[in-house]
């Protein structure tokens, strides 16, 4: 078989699998660790052993003490808010490409395993692809600054994490921090603001959808951003079953940072490291219903790096043409 046939098989392997789970299934309680990131450098050893731990396990873990100022995060999510308050037309000036992760849409990412739109709207920030995307500062002052700021602070995080699952997995400790290399142009990490929309007024039948219908992950690693009392995130380990389906609450918690494992990795790390189906449920009707913020960041390997495990389980592919295969697939 060629690589490229190879690689074919491969994607539509993935894509079967996220065909048939867009049920309601059971809920369940199960525990996500939780791991201090505080004294990293002295402590790498150890913080290596329990990522390792919770990414073979579960492939969810939440973050603390991890050096994001608590300011910082809060700054984002103000300007998160500010930006998606902004007039239909202004932000209709800076639209998704498709394929390219930058710029914003509306109820436009349709989910394999719903076969529906999402209901939100999202921005997307890719740095090397922002021509003529962000809003003028007569717009929104201070985006810009904000956003650029805090992609590079939750970028410096996640590479903090992939280099103890680079010890782990017997590659030198800044081998994804190369991989990952800002200053590229293939740079394709991705910082996201995601806003629900609120509920109050929405129909009986609109609470039968999903904010985001269930999927996992496209790329290396995720950092999620949520603000307490503003939950809905549910995982649920274990994809390849044909049951009834039992999801986990993730409650948003003050001071943590949520990650999950994403698809490249789990490839790259020849499947030791689990990327974790999850998914976004609508309130009920006695919840809060008032519009739901996330600020997701995907550590995405550059275009141009070549995705080979250890044990070279898989063939190599680059990490354009991974995603690209991803991304087609979900029509975004
Ligand atoms: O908004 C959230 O809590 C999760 C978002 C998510 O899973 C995604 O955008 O991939
Ligand atoms: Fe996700």
């Amino acid at each position: 078989m060629t690589a490229q046939a190879a690689a074919a098989e491969y994607g539509l392997a993935e894509l079967n699998k996220e065909k048939g789970i867009g049920g309601v299934g059971t809920v369940m309680h199960r525990d996500v660790p939780q791991i201090d990131m505080s004294d990293f450098d002295n402590r790498k050893g150890e913080i290596a052993d329990q990522l390792w731990d919770a990414a073979t396990r579960i492939g969810f873990f939440q973050l603390i003490n991890h050096g994001i100022p608590q300011s910082q995060i809060d700054a984002a999510f103000d300007m998160t808010a500010k930006f998606f308050d902004l007039p239909e037309e202004t932000k209709a000036q800076y639209p998704l490409g498709k394929g390219t992760n930058a710029g914003w849409e509306y109820k436009a990412q349709v989910r394999p395993s719903t076969g529906t739109a999402d209901n939100k709207e999202s921005y997307q920030i890719t740095t090397p692809r922002m021509a003529g995307l962000w809003p003028r500062g007569s717009e929104l002052a201070g985006f810009k600054a904000t956003m650029l700021a805090f992609e590079r602070a939750n970028w410096a995080l996640g590479m903090q994490v992939l280099s103890c699952f680079a010890m782990k997995l017997g590659f030198e400790p800044d081998f994804f921090t190369d991989a990952h290399d800002p200053l590229s142009p293939e740079y394709q990490s991705t910082l996201r603001l995601i806003h629900y929309l609120p509920m109050e007024n929405a129909k009986p039948d609109d609470f039968k959808g999903w904010r985001a219908g269930a999927h996992t992950d496209f790329d290396c690693l995720t950092l999620l951003h949520q603000r307490v009392g503003q939950g809905g995130l549910q995982l649920c380990p274990g994809k390849e079953s044909d049951g009834e389906l039992a999801w986990t609450d993730v409650e948003p918690k003050a001071g943590v940072v949520t990650c999950n494992i994403g698809d490249m990795l789990m490839r790259w790390s020849d499947d030791q490291l689990l990327s974790t189906l999850h998914r976004v449920r609508m309130p009920a009707a006695h919840e809060y219903l008032g519009p739901r913020y996330s600020l997701p960041f995907f550590c995405q390997a550059n275009k141009d790096a070549i995705i080979k495990g250890p044990g070279g389980k898989y063939e190599p592919i680059t990490a354009h043409d991974y995603l690209q295969q991803r991304i087609a697939a979900n029509r975004l």
